[in-house]
């Protein structure tokens, strides 16, 4: 078994079981093999996870910050240096194809490097006085200890987005990955600790999610929680962060609208429609959700998109060609099947796929659903699947209207010819990432983030560098 794949937690340097040696098995979706087992840590775990990123707070707060960009540069080489074996880790667990694996990991040691330069440039000002003999400034300060909780769909790169930032910032990190892809986050653990971030500062907890969240949002030493998931979790936490008015980073859930305009260039809207919904098997926040066509390339848009999914190569991650692995589980893929019942029983007309596909277990084949209408619950609920339903619509205005009816405010795509209009969808979508003729539009230089339900704070950019970092005023005078 590979070094990288453990099968145990990260605390205060020390790896370790669960307290009573309780364990939980984790599965390989694309044959529901189990890989192995990891701890299933609770509440007393957490608690000393905490205190040991507590106590190593002031030392590695006081490295500069040259010699954290040192730290977090050699963990961005080390993940580059174990890319292949990471990526073997990461499909295995999760089940996206391979080369989709290969990418996270190498957007994951982006995202690091991206860190190890930001923190170079964070800085205070000196703010010119109204008043005489005071000088005015601010500094930046680590906000703490953080919590970071992340989801199993990008089981890698969304930790890199939060341990970027934080361990740049001077802050330690206890970590949760998701229970059904925890070995990309222990992996983690094993390549910090061997590039040399001191005990405590990283730690990696598996186990209850009830237990571990609750000790985090309740134990007042940790001073951020910056969360990846749905918004329903979301909302909990942001609950249960106001007991100690901790600082939080929501990445929530999405509903993407993909829209598409008769001046549109018809073959590049196809290939993007292909890649926003059938990356990781539409099991991505930012997959499109909704597929709107005006009505005068709608036939030839539909017809050409469905013929494109039929002829995804549906196949375990790990096998050469997979463009589309399994959903991660059972409740997944039965959602999927209701959603499309749901849609067919509404008047949807099924031009690809529409239902699990004949490999049987958890792979679903890639869907493609003619005369969506808005009664649909794919319209208003989150698909989080390769289920791509298509509505029509006649003006800009309608288009405009129906993208933004939603609580979500993730992403959004839309493709046109016309700059005029481009501008009036860049004010006019309600949502924190737009593409426009693009869907391949995330790099760690950009401030990812939702509005509205999909949450709050942004990852990437110097804004990602920001959400860890307070703000303090001082006054000097009598000089
Ligand atoms: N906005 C983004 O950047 C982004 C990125 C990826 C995924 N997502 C969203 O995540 C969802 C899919 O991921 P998921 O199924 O892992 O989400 P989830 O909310 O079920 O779980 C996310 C994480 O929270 C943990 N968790 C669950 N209940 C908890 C609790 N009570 N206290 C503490 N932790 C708890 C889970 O174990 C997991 O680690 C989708 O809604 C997707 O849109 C958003
Ligand atoms: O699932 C959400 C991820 O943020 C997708 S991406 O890595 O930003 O493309």
């Amino acid at each position: 078994m590979s070094e990288l794949l453990r099968q145990a937690n990260l605390i205060g340097g020390e790896w370790v079981g669960a307290d009573d040696g309780g364990t939980i098995n984790v599965t390989d979706p694309s044959s529901g093999d189990v890989i192995g087992q990891v701890p299933n840590a609770g509440a007393e775990e957490t608690r000393r996870a905490i205190a040991a990123a507590h106590d190593a707070f002031p030392a590695y707060a006081a490295k500069t910050v040259t010699e954290r960009a040192a730290l977090l540069r050699a963990l961005s080489a080390e993940i580059i240096a174990n890319a292949d074996e990471l990526a073997r880790i990461l499909t295995l667990e999760q089940g996206k194809p391979l080369t989709e694996s290969k990418g996270e990991v190498m957007s994951s040691a982006a995202y690091v490097q991206w860190f190890a330069e930001e923190i170079r440039r964070a800085r205070g000002e000196v703010i010119p006085s109204p008043w005489p003999n005071r000088r005015l400034m601010t500094t930046k300060h680590p906000v703490g200890v953080v919590a970071a909780i992340t989801p199993w769909n990008f089981p890698s790169s969304m930790l890199a987005r939060k341990l970027g930032p934080a361990l740049a910032a001077g802050c330690p990190v206890v970590v949760k990955p998701a229970t059904a892809t925890p070995y990309s986050g222990i992996a983690w653990g094993v390549l910090a600790e061997r590039v040399g971030f001191p005990p405590g500062v990283v730690n990696i907890l598996t186990g209850s999610a009830k237990a571990i969240g609750g000790e985090i949002m309740d134990n007042p030493k940790v001073r951020k929680v910056t969360f990846t998931g749905s918004t329903e979790i979301g909302k909990e936490l942001l609950r249960g962060a106001a007991g100690t008015v901790k600082k939080v980073s929501m990445e929530l859930g999405g509903n993407a609208p993909f829209i598409v305009f008769d001046d549109a260039d018809l073959d590049r809207a196809v290939d993007g429609a292909m890649i926003a919904k059938f990356r990781n098997a539409g099991q991505t926040c930012i997959c499109s959700n909704r597929v709107y066509v005006q009505a005068g390339i709608y036939d030839a848009f539909v017809e050409r998109l469905a013929e494109r999914a039929r002829a995804l190569t549906v196949a375990p991650g790990l096998e050469d060609g997979a463009e589309q692995g399994p959903m991660v589980d059972a409740p997944a893929l039965a959602k999927i099947s209701e959603l499309v019942q749901d849609a067919v029983d509404k008047g949807g007309k099924v031009l690809a796929g529409g239902a699990p596909h004949e490999r049987g277990g958890l792979f679903y084949a890639p869907t493609v659903i003619a005369d969506a209408t808005p009664e649909m619950r794919v319209t208003q609920e989150e698909i989080f699947g390769p289920v791509a339903p298509v509505y029509r619509f006649e003006t800009e205005e309608e288009a405009i209207a129906m993208a933004n009816d939603t609580v979500y405010g993730l992403a959004a795509y839309a493709y046109t010819g016309d700059l005029g209009r481009t501008f009036r969808l860049q004010d006019g979508l309600e949502y924190g990432l737009i593409g426009i003729n693009e869907v391949l539009i995330v790099t760690p230089e950009i401030p990812f983030g939702g509005l509205k339900e999909s949450g709050m704070g942004k990852e990437g950019g110097w804004q990602g560098l920001d959400d860890y970092l307070e703000t303090r005023y001082t006054c000097i005078g009598g000089f």
